[in-house]
């Protein structure tokens, strides 16, 4: 359960929330994904889709990579693309890529006709990754979302990342990596009596 917790995102900005193990930063972003009810308090979205939920407009990318092993990469990612519906925001700009572009843009092009069980665990990852891409929705949710990636999957992703916020994206990412992130705010958890948290501008 939290207490006192708010916070507020800009358009093109991430937050980034930190804490120590078991704080609550996964639950947060499974509450955020709408996995977990609210048990109180509001969360409001400006500019979205007036009949569609916060959760609605958001892309989860948590610690499971939700890839089918018997089938074909591409069928993996088409599934997923018909299944999440585009949003769309008054200030957010991105446009859906197709899936052929957004797994050669990830660099597992040449797995598209595998199995997807046949994939390493960072190209798993990245796969998972590409579900962002082929559907565009404002809010990426990302839990660790540096895990199984090599320093050059990161740097891609970082990309991705700054990409999304220069769109008009917003990022809430939970990590315990340093990410050179365009602009960002930090939500620190932390356990005080009664449990209180915090938001901080990141210094810079
Ligand atoms: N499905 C669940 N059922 C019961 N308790 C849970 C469940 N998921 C998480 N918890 C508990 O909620 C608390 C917060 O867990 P959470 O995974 O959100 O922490 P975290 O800050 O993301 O930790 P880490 O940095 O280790 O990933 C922990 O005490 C955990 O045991």
């Amino acid at each position: 359960m939290f207490q006192d917790l708010s916070f507020d995102l800009p358009s093109g900005t991430a937050l980034v929330v930190t804490g120590a193990n078991g704080i609550g930063k996964s639950s947060l972003l499974r509450t955020l994904a709408g996995l977990v009810a609210l048990a109180g308090g509001t969360l409001w979205l400006e500019q979205g889709e007036a009949d569609r939920s916060p959760a609605e407009h958001a892309h989860y990318f948590g610690h499971q990579n939700a890839v089918k092993a018997a089938l074909s990469v591409l069928e993996n990612l088409t599934f997923w693309q018909g299944f999440t519906s585009p949003v769309s925001a008054s200030v957010f700009g991105a446009t859906a890529m197709s899936p052929e572009a957004a797994l050669d843009l990830l660099g597992i092009g040449h797995t598209t006709d595998l199995p997807a069980g046949f994939l390493s665990a960072g190209q798993t990852r990245r796969l998972a990754l590409a579900r962002l891409l082929v559907t565009p929705r404002p809010i990426w949710l990302m839990d660790e979302p540096t895990s199984a990636l090599d320093k050059a999957s990161e740097g891609q992703l970082l990309d991705l990342m700054n990409g999304h916020l220069t769109a008009g994206g917003m990022i809430i990412t939970a990590t315990h990596t340093d990410l050179a992130l365009a602009r960002t705010k930090i939500l620190h958890l932390r356990t005080a009596d009664p449990v209180s948290l915090h938001e901080e501008d990141l210094p810079a």
